[in-house]
């Protein structure tokens, strides 16, 4: 499968700053969901499964074609709770028609990613909606019982190495997992909705105990509320992945800028763009205060 990108016609930068400054305020106007979580961390996780189902062999899936808004897609059991996040950018969708689902999705991720603190995220627009026969068979998604082995096995279909994949897993600082979503519990403190490399700390400092949690799965949970899923805690379990684990733990400007190229690289995988176009780089709501 070949994906060509074709920029939307004689769109600028401003266009799609318009429509990122549409997503934050919508984010900053609805910041209660959730228990006050807000919008930013399901947001960031439908980038994640809409590109999540990319094939290195043959080149299918991946964002390209927005397939997320057939029901077929969505209505995987591992994306429970994703509906949440379409719902929110429907009427974005509705007031920038020409925008096509694939750039909606990651540019909805981008904008969260952004206005939660973390790092400037390069994105490019040209993604086009391809038809629901384009739509991969479930079965393409990770679960999350899953051990170290699973976790490189189950990347190695993108192409990821150990580094990538454990960077790109720091984003499981953002938001929260609920049993009705994935039979997955908590965390239960607060700040889940903010970017930082904390992931890596509490994987590193916490006492961790495996407990079957409410819904009879087992998860890994620590003092003070915060917990992690088996294939979370696989990064301290295998010393290939410990060593990047400690790399981020100790060093933010690290893993931001670790995190930045392997988030660009999943939002883009599977797609050629033309690189004489330059990625367009958004300001943050708070820069553009007057
Ligand atoms: C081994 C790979 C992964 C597994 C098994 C996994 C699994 C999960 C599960 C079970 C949840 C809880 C869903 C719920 O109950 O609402 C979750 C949430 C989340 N995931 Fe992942 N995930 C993986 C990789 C990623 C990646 C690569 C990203 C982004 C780059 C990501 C971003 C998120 C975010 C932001 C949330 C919080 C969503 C919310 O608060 O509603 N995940 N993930
Ligand atoms: N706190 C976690 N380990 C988490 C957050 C979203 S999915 C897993």
């Amino acid at each position: 499968t070949l994906h060509i990108a074709r920029p939307e016609k004689g769109k600028t930068l401003a266009d799609f700053q318009n429509i990122y400054n549409s997503i934050a305020e919508k984010m900053k106007s609805e910041s209660a969901y959730d228990d006050g979580t807000g919008y930013g961390p399901v947001l960031v996780r439908l980038s994640w499964h809409s590109s999540a189902t990319y094939d290195k062999n043959d080149n299918s899936g991946g964002s390209y074609g927005g397939t997320f808004r057939f029901k077929k897609e969505a209505s995987d059991v591992l994306s429970k709770g994703l509906e949440n996040a379409t719902k929110f950018l429907d009427p974005i969708h509705s007031e920038y028609p020409w925008l096509s689902h694939g750039d909606l999705y990651t540019l909805g991720g981008v904008t969260a990613l952004q206005e939660l603190g973390g790092p400037k995220t390069p994105w490019r627009p040209g993604r086009v909606d391809t038809g629901p026969e384009t739509v991969p068979a479930h079965g393409r998604l990770p679960i999350p019982e899953g051990n170290a082995s699973y976790v490189r096995n189950y990347y190695d279909r993108f192409g990821f190495n150990d580094q990538e994949v454990v960077a790109l897993l720091g984003a499981h600082i953002l938001g929260k997992t609920h049993l009705k979503n994935s039979g997955y519990d908590g965390p239960w403190d607060d700040d889940t909705n903010i970017f930082s490399n904390e992931f890596f700390g509490n994987l590193l400092e916490r006492k961790w105990t495996l407990e079957k949690n409410a819904a009879s799965n087992m998860q890994y949970n620590a003092k003070g509320g915060i917990m992690m899923l088996p294939t979370d805690y696989a990064l301290v379990q295998d010393p290939k992945y410990l060593k990047y684990v400690k790399k981020y733990a100790d060093d933010q400007d690290a893993f931001f800028s670790d995190f930045r190229d392997i988030y660009v690289k999943l939002l883009e995988r599977g797609i050629s763009f033309d690189d004489s176009i330059e990625p367009l780089v958004f300001k943050t709501l708070k820069e553009q205060l007057k």
